[in-house]
């Protein structure tokens, strides 16, 4: 096994390039510079912006952005061809990632050209971008399924043409962390220019592949935020970037308190939902339920988190749930300063268990309703339905008309939506829009009962403007009284936390 580390590593972002070649996913101008913004602010040190030459669109965006000033050295991507090239140049693009298929794959069955072809293309290439002043990168593209003496060969070539830093691109995926080392051990032993890596996640692998490839001597890593990219995306630079810090002790200049925003804001604008579990950035990656876990947890964080949330601009939470334990209950009513006696203590604990045996989200909010209802207070509703009035059907507009009592004065609002549910919620949000300001996150219904006059049981989640989550729960043989029901019930909890 190779192990030469580099003491820091270059992160090379290609979230607005290889991220955008995502399914689905396209970028506009203004979210890319909203998006190469925050990777500035992050410190990527380059960020490949695009590919000039795939539309005129595609080059105005890019000289717009790259016009912007940025810290981040601003790449482009081009095929070893003087036009694509010349798009890129035309495009105020400081640095020129360029790169050709070199497995016989490629050379075979898509470019249908010989090696030697092949190399006086990128030979060409790299020597064109050097004649114009501008840092070249060159990738061997699947150079993991490139015969090796043909692959060293190539790398050698570009960099007797004058290539800054050569790229080892994992194109399909394939391989595994001690072949990545080998390759690289390889390269790192017959070329002198920086080695960069690029690794996709074809096997879940792309992170790994691309340590391997730091430990054997890589000096940069291509990488995405949120591991967006082709197919099952790149390898992410939020995993990358804490693993080098964590467990390797090897810096980078990436401000890891801004991981998390930048996450969001990407998964914001592309559409692309992270899952809870997504290491460092998920919703769930400093979430604890089980009770010996928060036990330990309030102990010493460190007993169950290998990084402190803090550390990535995250938060911790404390879920609530059916293996929840004593000290997370007590950690929680000191948090919201309620007294308990032993007895109601018990009685809270019994259900929150039992809330969760039924399968049931009880968020903070809840579990502050539930625990003050446990001590006899009684729960004070701010909003209390007077009324309802809806019109649908084939020809109409669905409009709903609510009548609420909002603390103690009774007001009205009428609005229109895809259906009488969606109508209702807006009339709701705009008549509570002044004291506060709420999302649906979450929205079922079920039939609890059979046939055409059955119980409808609703269960909403709502949000307000601070992250703050309550759920509402309502039964009634009209769908539509159930779901302002639920909904008015997830509010009224949110509002006591603005008692
Ligand atoms: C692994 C990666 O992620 S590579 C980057 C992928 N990104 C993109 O493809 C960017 C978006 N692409 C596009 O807009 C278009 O494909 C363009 C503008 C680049 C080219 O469009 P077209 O000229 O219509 O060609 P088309 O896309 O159909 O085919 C690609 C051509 O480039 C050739 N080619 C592919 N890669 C390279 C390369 N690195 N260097 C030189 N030629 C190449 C192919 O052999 C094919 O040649 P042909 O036209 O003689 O058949
Ligand atoms: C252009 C290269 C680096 C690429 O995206 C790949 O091979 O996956």
């Amino acid at each position: 096994m190779n192990y030469n580390p580099p003491s820091d590593v270059i992160i090379y972002d290609t979230t607005l390039r290889d991220g955008e070649q995502t399914p689905g996913v396209t970028i506009t101008t203004d979210e890319k510079i909203t998006i190469a913004e925050k990777l500035d602010k992050l410190g990527v040190d380059v960020i490949e912006l695009g590919f000039p030459a795939a539309s005129p669109g595609e080059q105005e965006t890019f000289k717009e952005v790259a016009q912007l000033g940025f810290t981040s050295q601003i790449s482009g991507l081009a095929r070893a061809l003087k036009p694509d090239i010349d798009k890129a140049i035309d495009a105020d693009a400081d640095y020129i990632h360029t790169f050709i298929g070199t497995s016989p794959l490629h050379r075979d069955f898509k470019l249908k050209k010989s090696k030697e072809e092949i190399m006086d293309l990128a030979v060409n290439a790299v020597e064109y971008i050097k004649d114009h002043g501008i840092t070249a990168e060159f990738s061997c593209e699947d150079a993991t399924r490139t015969e090796l003496d043909y692959l060293l060969d190539m790398y050698k070539a570009v960099e007797d043409a004058g290539v800054d830093k050569i790229n080892v691109p994992d194109t399909v995926g394939v391989t595994i962390p001690i072949r990545m080392n080998e390759l690289i051990g390889k390269i790192y032993e017959n070329v002198g220019v920086p080695i960069s890596v690029h690794c996709h996640n074809d096997f879940g692998l792309a992170v790994a592949n691309t340590l391997a490839a730091i430990e054997a001597g890589a000096k940069q890593a291509q990488c995405t935020i949120n591991g967006l990219g082709e197919r099952a995306g790149n390898a992410s630079l939020e995993e990358i970037v804490m693993a080098l810090n964590k467990s390797y002790n090897i810096h980078t200049n990436i401000n890891h308190k801004l991981l998390v925003n930048t996450s969001e804001t990407v998964s914001r604008i592309t559409g692309v939902k992270m899952p809870p579990n997504k290491a460092i950035v998920g919703e769930n990656a400093f979430a604890h339920e089980a009770g010996i876990h928060v036990q330990g947890i309030l102990e010493n964080s460190e007993t169950y988190e290998a990084l402190q949330p803090e550390e990535v601009g995250h938060k911790r939470r404390i879920v609530l749930g059916k293996l929840t334990g004593a000290n997370a209950v007590h950690a929680k009513l000191d948090e919201y300063n309620i007294n308990l006696s032993d007895e109601q203590f018990d009685q809270l604990l019994a259900k929150i268990k039992s809330l969760g045996d039924a399968g049931k989200v009880i968020t903070d909010i809840d579990f502050r309703s539930i625990a003050e209802a446990i001590q006899g207070k009684p729960t004070e509703e701010r909003i209390k339905l007077l009324g309802i009035s809806v019109m649908t059907g084939d020809n109409t507009l669905p409009t709903a008309t609510v009548k609420l009592d909002l603390d103690g004065t009774v007001k009205y609002r009428a609005e229109t939506g895809v259906g009488p549910v969606d109508a209702a919620l807006k009339a709701i949000q705009s008549l509570v829009g002044e004291i506060v300001n709420i999302t649906l996150e979450e929205y079922h219904i079920e039939a609890i009962t059979g046939g055409t006059n059955a119980l409808g049981e609703v269960f909403v989640i709502v949000v307000d403007e601070d992250g703050n989550k309550a759920t509402g729960r309502a039964t009634h043989e009209d769908i539509v009284r159930a779901s302002i029901d639920a909904i008015i019930s997830s509010i009224n909890k949110l509002l006591m936390l603005r008692k």
